[in-house]
C-alpha cells in the first residue's frame, strides 16, 4: 500500500504483539499485522483486537473504527491452520484451545460505534466472515472474498451463514459456504457484499472519508441505528441492546431523574408532571 497521506498516531500505550492501533480524525485504525501468513488470526490475535475494540469505544475522541489487515495481499485469511489444534480450538502460546473469534464478533455487533471493514487483497474463511461482521466494506479492487470452511475442515453456521444469507440471499449464501468459490470485488459489490470498490490507491482515503461523513452525523443516531439494524437477528441480546440505548436516553430525562432524586431523598416520587404522550 502507498504511504499515507493520513496523520495516524497511536490510540494507547498499550503493547500489541499481532496488531497495530492508532488513530486519526477521531478514527480509530486497528490493523491485524501478520501478513507472512495473510493475516490470518490465532488466538492472541483476537484477544489483542478485542482490547483494542474495548479501548476504542471507550476513547471519546474516536467515533469510527476501520478493521484492517497488513500490506495489500489480505485483509484477513481467517483462523491460523498451522496452529489449529485437536481439542475444538486453535492454540494458544501456553497450548490452551480457543474459538475467540466468535467473541469478538459479538464485540463488533454491540459496539457503539460504527466499524468499518477496509478490504484490499484476500477476506476468505473466518476473515471473510469478520468483514461481514462488520458494518460497512469498503474493498480494493484487488479484493478477494469467500468462505474455505467445508474444504478445511471448519464452518461458521452462526453469523457466517445467518449474516451471510441477509446480505446476499439464502441461495447465493450456500453456494458460497458449499462450493467454497472466491469472488472478486466487482462480484462482491454486485451481491451486495461490499458497499463500493475502489482502486487499491484510493482505499484508505475513500475509507476514511467514508468515517468523515458519519462523524459529521449524530452519534446517538448512529448508535440506536446501528443496535436497531442488528437487533433482530442478535434475539434478545440485540433487543437488550437497543433497549439499552433506551435506558441511557431515559436516564437523561428529568422524568428517569425524578425516580433517582425522590429515592436518594427518601420521598414517594412524583411523576404528575409529567407527560403521558400520546
Ligand atoms: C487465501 C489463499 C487462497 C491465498 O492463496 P495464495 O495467494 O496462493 O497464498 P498462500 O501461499 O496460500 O499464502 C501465503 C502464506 O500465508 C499462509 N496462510 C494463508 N492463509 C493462512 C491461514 N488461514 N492460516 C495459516 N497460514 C496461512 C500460507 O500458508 C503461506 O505461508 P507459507 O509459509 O508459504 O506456508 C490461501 O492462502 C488460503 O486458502 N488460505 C487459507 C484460508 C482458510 O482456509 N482459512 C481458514 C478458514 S476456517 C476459519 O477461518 C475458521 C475460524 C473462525 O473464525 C471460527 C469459525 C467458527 C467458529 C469459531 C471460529 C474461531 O473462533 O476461530
Amino acid at each position: 500500500m502507498t504511504t499515507s497521506p493520513i496523520a495516524w498516531k497511536p490510540a494507547s500505550d498499550q503493547k500489541f504483539q499481532d496488531i497495530l492501533f492508532d488513530k486519526a480524525e477521531g478514527v480509530a485504525r486497528i490493523t491485524i499485522n501478520r501478513p507472512e501468513r495473510h493475516n490470518a488470526f490465532r488466538p492472541e490475535t483476537l484477544d489483542e483486537m478485542m482490547t483494542a475494540l474495548h479501548l476504542a469505544r471507550l476513547d471519546p475522541e474516536v467515533g469510527a473504527i476501520i478493521l484492517t489487515g497488513a500490506g495489500d495481499k489480505a485483509f484477513c485469511s481467517g483462523g491460523d491452520q498451522k496452529i489449529r489444534g485437536e481439542d475444538g480450538g486453535y492454540r494458544d502460546s501456553h497450548g490452551v484451545n480457543h474459538l475467540n473469534a466468535l467473541d469478538l464478533q459479538r464485540m463488533i455487533r454491540t459496539l457503539p460505534k460504527p466499524v468499518v471493514a477496509m478490504v484490499a487483497g484476500w477476506a476468505i474463511g473466518g476473515g471473510h466472515v469478520l468483514h461481514l461482521v462488520c458494518d460497512l466494506t469498503i474493498a480494493a479492487e484487488n479484493a478477494r472474498f469467500g468462505q474455505t470452511g467445508p474444504k478445511v475442515g471448519s464452518f461458521d453456521a452462526g453469523y457466517g451463514a445467518g449474516l451471510m444469507s441477509r446480505a446476499v440471499g439464502l441461495k447465493k449464501a450456500k453456494e458460497i459456504w458449499f462450493l467454497c468459490r472466491q469472488y472478486d470485488a466487482k462480484e462482491a459489490l454486485e451481491m451486495g457484499l461490499v458497499n463500493t470498490v475502489v482502486p487499491l490507491e484510493r482505499l484508505e482515503e475513500e475509507t476514511m472519508q467514508w468515517c468523515r461523513e458519519m462523524l459529521r452525523h449524530s452519534p446517538t443516531a448512529l448508535r440506536v441505528l446501528k443496535a436497531g439494524f442488528n437487533a433482530d437477528s442478535d434475539g434478545l441480546a440485540g433487543v437488550q441492546e437497543l433497549a439499552g440505548n433506551a435506558t441511557a436516553l431515559f436516564y437523561m430525562t428529568q422524568e428517569g431523574q425524578e425516580g433517582r432524586d425522590a429515592f436518594v431523598e427518601k420521598r414517594p416520587p412524583d411523576f404528575s408532571k409529567f407527560t403521558r404522550r400520546p
